[in-house]
């Protein structure tokens, strides 16, 4: 099929062929090497403000899943940080792999996790979230390991509505859910400027890569695995290894926002 995905004729490495900004200077996921990432003591605190209410619904989107976040008020919104304004919620997803070896998209030291949590949000300098996806600072996309670990039981609602969005397509109901619960104790974060891990690989993501984990057991990653690439009716292929691999840092600089 002529559509991009991660399999042997669909994934990253073709992905260059109809999206050219996979050759580009600010392409994402990298490899955060720690002891390169500079202490950045301009940089602020990460402000968060998520509210319940603007959970909306849950989606197979044939990639990954994700819950998107009614984004037309000022209600669920990241601020400070590296970035200046005010960037609204618009969905969060996630990226994991066929077994607990590999799975994230970043990786800190040369290390992968079993999964990687992404909550994407938009700058409101823009109209709208199809207004920002394409500027140089549109987006801002905060990036959460997830580790072998406890049952985590706020990841389990999400898991608990993935029997309903099995197959492409596949959308439900998904209200009242605080994302705040899915983020760890701490803040702290490594910064860079990226671009979107899958086609369109647009250059307009601010990365916040959190350096607190949060837990996942085995049994629960288990449960990202039962979902399908593909659409009802169609020959089954597990969602699984949706990830992207490093990319070259081509003289970035990855800041830290602790020492
Ligand atoms: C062109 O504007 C649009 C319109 C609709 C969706 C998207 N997106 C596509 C990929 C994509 C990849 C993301 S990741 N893995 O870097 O966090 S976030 C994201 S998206 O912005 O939702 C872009
Ligand atoms: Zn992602």
């Amino acid at each position: 099929s002529n559509a991009w995905g991660y399999g042997p004729t669909n994934g990253p490495d073709t992905w260059m062929e109809r999206f050219p900004n996979a050759k580009g200077l600010r392409q994402s996921p990298i490899n955060i090497v720690t002891k390169e990432a500079q202490f950045d003591p301009s940089l602020k605190p990460l402000k968060v403000k998520y509210d319940p209410y603007n959970s909306r619904d849950i989606l197979n989107n044939g990639q990954s899943f994700q819950v998107d976040f009614v984004d037309d008020t000022d209600s669920s919104t990241l601020t400070g940080g590296p970035i200046c304004g005010t960037y609204r919620l618009n969905q969060f997803h996630f990226h994991w792999g066929a077994s607990d070896d590999r799975g994230s998209e970043h990786n800190v030291d040369g290390a992968q996790f079993p999964c990687e949590l992404h909550l994407v949000h938009w700058n409101t300098k823009y109209s709208s979230f199809r207004e920002a996806a394409d500027k140089d600072d549109g987006l801002a996309v905060i990036g959460v390991f997830l580790k072998i670990g406890a049952p985590n039981p706020q990841l389990q609602k999400v898991l608990d509505a993935l029997d309903l969005v099995k197959t492409k397509g596949k959308q439900t109901t998904f209200s009242n859910f605080d994302a705040k619960t899915l983020l760890p104790h701490s803040l702290d974060y490594w910064t860079y400027e990226g671009s979107l891990t899958t086609p369109p690989l647009l250059e307009s993501v601010t990365w916040i890569v959190l350096r607190e984990v949060i837990s996942v057991s085995s049994v629960q990653m288990a449960k990202f695995r039962s979902l399908f690439f593909t659409g009802e009716g169609e020959p089954q292929i597990s969602m699984v290894d949706n990830y992207r691999p490093p990319q070259l840092l081509q003289g970035r600089q990855v800041r830290a926002s602790f020492q």
